[in-house]
């Protein structure tokens, strides 16, 4: 928990709360379905919640504008998103429905008014458009992409606001993923927000429409 606030201030009493109650929530919802491995779990903050933020650091979102988490699992990196952007709403999508389950538990425990959540695969969302998409650890690139075009809203023309888009943390060696993704991704270094070595080799894409 230490680790969020040495990032980010301005929390409110809420916000802190809802921080600080995911231990507890995940610790007793993984014990009954495992979604999150026993060894992340031992570093939920760091390698679960921090990296999540790592997209709140980046972008702002606007009060009143739509996300979507594709193959959100446990909630990653919606929930911790979904904390940080009260007036902001989440929908969290994932093709496994106990998935799914523990997601609802976690929001409902949190008393999270502005997530709600999807059992499917995106692919057969179609009634529905979104200001962002934002997923981690999920598909290649160029399926995130082709899954996550038809969901976005047309970019208003000489917005301020920051153009509709594909946000996604990935790691590794992405020359290759992005080459045969055929869209030209702007790259950031996690390491370069936060300075813990988790975070080396660990990237933030983001594909405007
Ligand atoms: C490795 S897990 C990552 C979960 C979470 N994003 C995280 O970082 O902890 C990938 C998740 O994506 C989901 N998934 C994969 N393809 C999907 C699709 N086409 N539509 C919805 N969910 C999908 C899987 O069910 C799985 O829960």
């Amino acid at each position: 928990m230490a680790l969020i606030t040495k990032y980010f201030s301005d929390f409110t009493d809420v916000q802190l709360q809802q921080f600080s109650a995911l231990e507890e929530l995940y610790n007793d919802w993984n014990s009954k379905i495992n979604v999150i491995s026993r060894k992340d779990m031992e570093s939920l903050y760091e390698k679960h919640v921090l990296h999540s933020l790592a997209i709140a650091a980046a972008f702002e979102f606007k009060a009143g504008s739509t996300i979507v988490d594709l193959g959100t699992g446990g909630g990653f990196p919606g929930i911790p998103l979904a904390i940080f952007y009260p007036e902001v709403k989440f929908h969290l999508i994932d093709s496994i429905g106990k998935k799914i389950k523990v997601v609802d538990a976690v929001a409902e425990g949190l008393g999270l008014k502005n997530v709600s959540t999807r059992h499917s695969r995106i692919e057969e969302v179609k009634d529905k458009k979104f200001d962002f998409v934002v997923s981690r650890a999920v598909a290649p690139l160029k399926d995130l992409w082709k899954w996550s075009k038809p969901l976005l809203k047309k970019p208003a023309p000489n917005a301020d606001t920051q153009q509709p888009g594909l946000i996604c943390l990935k790691g590794g060696d992405l020359h290759t993923e992005i080459a045969e993704s055929g869209c030209r991704p702007r790259v950031m270094e996690v390491y370069d927000i936060f300075q813990e070595e988790y975070f080396k080799e660990k990237f933030l894409l983001y594909v405007p429409a």
